[in-house]
């Protein structure tokens, strides 16, 4: 990677749709930031930027895996001069009791010689909210939301406090709303009374956007957090204000359009992708994929899905989906196993997405964490500059260092609106 300047911020994020999230969140905050696969090889040519969002796909692996491949990225971003660390986590904070959030936060925060770190999921654009330390999605607690239902990390505990402390070796405190209310000063002392009290890690309580400036302006000057986009949002905006981020920063030219052809994959069975492939079956074709039959025979569906695809994508993007409601996740996971299920669905999408691109697809929306990482590592693409927002929390990307550009759109789960498969296909074209 060439770039002259020393990073105002690096952050390593455990799947790609949060990366992207958290790349568009600091873009629209004024940093130019670069996202890379995993650690950037050093011949890749990036452009000169403010901040790094190092994307792994770390978050359902096992937990010493993920601490290793988070403390390289840590430690190539300390070496581009990053003075402070992110670890972004999920604004849902999908983890489980054995990880991988605690495990890998006790490694950075260890690496960084810091006490202990501010830990925040909140991201009140897409409706997180963190008060008295339990995280809310929208007016549900994170147990009662469809997180409850989420295929490889059921949230069954919204006190994160708790949740945390359960996969950590650090006793976990809490900071809570009357005192980041009282703003950064208030916050810095907490986190240090906090931290001479035993504690390595802090849940923050944070409801609006104000809450995650205070963080931000608290933290910054130290040297590891832990959250999801609203803390990067803070941290931008504080070092913004210092004048480390670039003024035109917001929405980095995607530069010329990559032509090509278009098309869609589905691999999240949350709610919001549900209704979005329920939505595009109005604007495209769509294929559903029998997921039971996807286990048994993977080739045949494979092959009878890009049959689909290069006999219609000629005419306009076409939509290829596993997505499916709880119930039927569950009975196929029942049968083989979540892990298994899971890992068996990716494999098949992103070798969809191989053979897509092959086709002549170079503009490629994709639906899921999992999925995204999956079929983005299957691609070999290996960094994105950031373009402009598609919806909250997922942008346009044009991958940097591929002789032939695409473009991406890596969402979230649970974001974007009923149209977002339009909106995102709108902005590509
Ligand atoms: N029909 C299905 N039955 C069982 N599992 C499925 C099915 N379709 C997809 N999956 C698996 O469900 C998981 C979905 O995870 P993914 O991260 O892609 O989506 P998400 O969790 O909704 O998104 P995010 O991580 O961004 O919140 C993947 O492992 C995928 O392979
Ligand atoms: O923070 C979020 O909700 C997203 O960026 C994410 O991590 C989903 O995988």
């Amino acid at each position: 990677m060439t770039t002259a300047k020393p990073l105002a911020l690096g952050c390593v994020a455990d799947d790609y749709t949060g990366a992207s999230d958290l790349a568009n969140t600091l873009t629209k905050a004024g940093l130019r930031t670069v996202q890379t696969i995993g650690v950037p090889a050093p011949d890749l040519p990036l452009p000169e930027t403010d901040a790094v969002v190092v994307a792994l796909k770390s978050r359902s692996i096992p937990a010493p895996e993920a601490v290793a491949r988070s403390r390289e990225a840590e430690a190539w971003l300390r070496q581009r001069g990053a003075a402070h660390v992110m670890f972004k986590v999920c604004s849902t904070f999908d983890s489980t009791d054995a990880g991988n959030i605690g495990p890998v936060a006790d490694a950075l925060r260890e690496a960084a010689g810091e006490a202990i770190a501010l830990v925040t999921p909140a991201f009140p654009e897409t409706g997180r909210s963190v008060y008295q330390g339990n995280l809310f999605v929208g007016a549900l607690p994170l147990d009662e939301s469809p997180l409850k239902d989420h295929p490889l990390n059921p949230m069954r505990d919204a006190n994160l406090v708790r949740v945390l402390a359960r996969q950590s070796a650090s006793a976990v405190g809490l900071i809570d709303m009357a005192t980041v209310a009282k703003g950064p000063e208030a916050v810095a002392a907490r986190l240090d009374a906090l931290a001479a009290g035993g504690k390595g890690a802090a849940i923050a309580d944070a409801i609006f956007d104000r809450d995650l400036e205070t963080l931000g302006r608290a933290i910054v000057g130290r040297r590891v957090s832990v959250g999801a986009s609203g803390l990067g949002l803070g941290l931008a905006r504080a070092l913004a204000a210092d004048g480390r981020g670039t003024r035109d920063a917001a929405g980095a030219a995607v530069g010329e359009p990559v032509g090509g052809y278009a098309a869609c994959l589905a691999g999240s069975c949350s709610q919001a992708t549900l209704g979005q492939v329920a939505a595009a079956e109005a604007l495209m074709p769509v294929l559903h994929l029998d997921a039971g039959r996807l286990l048994a025979e993977p080739e045949a569906v494979i092959a009878e899905a890009l049959t689909f695809a290069r006999e219609r994508i000629a005419a306009g993007p076409v939509l290829i989906a596993s997505s499916a409601e709880p119930e039927a996740v569950r009975a196929l996971q029942s049968r083989h196993g979540s892990e298994a299920a899971g890992h068996a669905v990716e494999a098949a999408l992103s070798a969809i997405a191989e053979g897509l691109v092959a086709s002549g697809v170079r503009r490629l929306v994709i639906a899921g964490g999992e999925t995204s990482g999956a079929a983005v590592d299957r691609l070999g693409l290996r960094a994105f500059l950031v373009g402009p927002e598609i919806a909250a929390g997922v942008p346009v990307l044009r991958s940097a260092g591929r002789p032939e550009p695409m473009l991406l759109a890596l969402k979230s789960g649970n974001f974007g609106g009923p149209d977002f498969f339009a909106r995102a296909l709108d902005m590509m074209g």
